[in-house]
């Protein structure tokens, strides 16, 4: 197997190729053999009908009880009704049309011609989907700038504000959420909306909505007046909503031609859509992440773009396959723990940070790269004789993954012609696809995230003890201890979460802390005035 005939045997054998969108898969440098090929070839036939039912409008959350429909998006006579249908091409109609009103000028900001810039507010799957595409397809030349807020962080915000400045006269605020309840995002908003009238400017007249149909989001953004809001479905997920109004509402304003991604999502759906193990490019990949990890997740996925351009992609991948994937209980309800960790950056950057790890550390991985064969549309001056800058990154690559292989560490390479809105399109699908099949393989639901939630309520549980130590200390004439406090609330299981909340508001001159700060016993605490 190992010697260089076998393997460019091998190669050749495995060998996915896709020729209208010219995307190549290479899942050779996967110690898969064909026994394994064999045993696991039961599951796809569960793999294959799992996603014909879900594609045929089945109810494939079962928890949520929800249809899965992200594939409707680029193949809308394939949804299950004729009212589906005629929502998503309308969205997308209407959303073609309030780009090129904005781009002309007919929908424009109070104070100016014309929008300059589009401020993203939005977290998890209404941030990381439009981020990702914006780095990817982005231009020196581009109709509206895009910048993000994406967390509930004062400082990054300001600085997203800061750097708009002025232009913030000539912004278009997006807020995304499917939910139209999420914090992060309502808290973007509402900064935003203060920052627009200590410019007095009307907020009203620069921002849409882009969230659940009924939402809170939806129905303040209507009540307000807003310039126009975009559904959100509750049959998609979040992490698969980068082909939705969440997606190509920014994108089409950036200029990006978003036909072109649908078209390139639609061209890899068709090619998933394949019942046969080699011939179809998310099976192989699902096929390899089972048997690099056991099924289990016993090792982490590292994704290694050599292009800048899909720094994000890692990023992006992280939400959708460990958000989908990263599951306590089966659909069967038996405790599995399943889950693959995701991480990344670029290549050949990595090659001077961790893949020292990689090749000779911790074998606890698999890697993915991402090869793009156009160096770049422009010609580049020869840095040595007849080579440019670009074939350098080839061999970084072809480089590493020998390496990486010589040392028993296995990888995938996924090889894109351009980094194109038809290849970005593509890319999504091809891991939409893998991620629902991998899920099907081991039997846990790809699409609900009961997790996330316990964490939204813990943090809601920290700021309601915020508001009563706040009262708790102004009704107190004296200065009072962790423990006083606590007691006074009646929440003495609290003391250290109290002792947290106490250290930031102190450090953010709400209240003052006395004592020896190394020896939280002894502070006491008292509101400033
Ligand atoms: O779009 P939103 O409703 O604001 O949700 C934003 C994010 O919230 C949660 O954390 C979910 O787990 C994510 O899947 C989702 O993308």
């Amino acid at each position: 197997m190992n010697s260089a005939v076998d393997l460019w045997q091998r190669y050749q054998d495995w060998l996915y190729y896709h020729s209208e969108l010219g995307i190549y898969l290479d899942i050779s440098r996967v110690r898969f053999t064909p026994d394994f090929v064999t045993q696991i070839q039961p599951k796809f036939v569960k793999a294959f009908a799992d996603m014909k039912a879900l594609e045929s409008g089945a109810i494939a959350n079962p928890d949520e009880q929800r249809m899965v429909g992200h594939y409707w998006l680029r193949s809308p006579e394939i949804a299950p009704t004729e009212e589906l249908r005629k929502d998503i091409t309308e969205t997308l109609d209407r959303i073609e049309e309030f780009t090129q009103k904005v781009h002309a000028g007919t929908i424009h900001p109070p104070t100016a011609s014309k929008f300059t810039d589009i401020l993203s507010i939005g977290i998890g799957g209404s941030a990381l989907g439009p981020q990702f595409v914006a780095q990817a397809l982005a231009k020196a030349d581009v109709p509206l700038k895009i910048s993000f807020i994406d967390n509930s962080d004062p400082d990054g915000i300001d600085l997203v504000l800061d750097l708009l400045g002025d232009r913030l006269s000539t912004t278009l605020v997006l807020v995304i959420s499917k939910s139209g309840g999420t914090p992060e995002a309502a808290n973007g908003m509402k900064e935003a909306e203060f920052a627009f009238q200590k410019a007095g400017l009307d907020f009203a007249k620069q921002a849409i909505a882009i969230t659940g149909v009924g939402s809170a989001l939806e129905k303040y953004a209507i009540g307000n007046g807003w310039l126009d809001t975009f559904p959100m479905y509750d049959w998609i997920g979040g992490r698969t909503s980068e082909l939705s109004a969440v997606g190509l509402v920014p994108a089409a304003l950036q200029g990006i031609n978003i036909r072109e991604m649908l078209r390139g999502a639609n061209l890899m759906d068709a090619a998933t859509r394949v019942e046969n193990l080699r011939q179809n490019p998310a099976a192989l990949l699902a096929m390899s992440w089972y048997f690099a990890s056991n099924g289990k997740g016993e090792k982490d996925m590292v994704i290694l773009p050599y292009k800048d351009r899909l720094l994000l992609f890692s990023r992006y991948l992280q939400q959708l396959v460990m958000e989908s994937l990263g599951k306590e209980k089966d659909l069967d309800g038996n405790l599995v723990y399943q889950g693959i960790a995701v991480y990344g950056n670029k290549g050949s950057t990595d090659q001077h940070a961790y893949v020292q790890q990689l090749r000779e550390g911790v074998p606890n991985f698999f890697a993915t790269f991402i090869e793009v064969l156009q160096d770049s549309a422009k010609p580049h001056p020869e840095v040595e004789e007849g080579v440019v800058t670009g074939d350098y990154l080839l061999g970084f690559l072809q480089g590493t993954r020998s390496a990486l292989y010589e040392n028993g560490r296995d990888s995938i390479t996924v090889t894109i012609p351009i980094v194109s809105e038809l290849t970005i399109g593509a890319l999504i699908a091809l891991y939409e696809r893998a991620v629902s099949f991998y899920a099907s393989l081991v039997n846990i639901n790809a699409y609900h995230q009961p997790g996330v939630e316990a964490g939204k309520k813990a943090g809601a549980k920290v700021l309601a003890l915020q508001k009563k130590m706040m009262s708790a200390l102004k009704s107190s004439t004296i200065s009072l201890s962790l423990g006083e406090i606590a007691d006074k609330i009646g929440a003495p299981d609290e003391i250290e979460s109290l002792y947290h909340i106490a250290r930031h508001l102190h450090a953010n001159c709400k209240l003052l802390l006395e004592g020896d700060l190394a020896q939280p016993s002894t502070l006491r605490i008292m509101l400033l005035e």
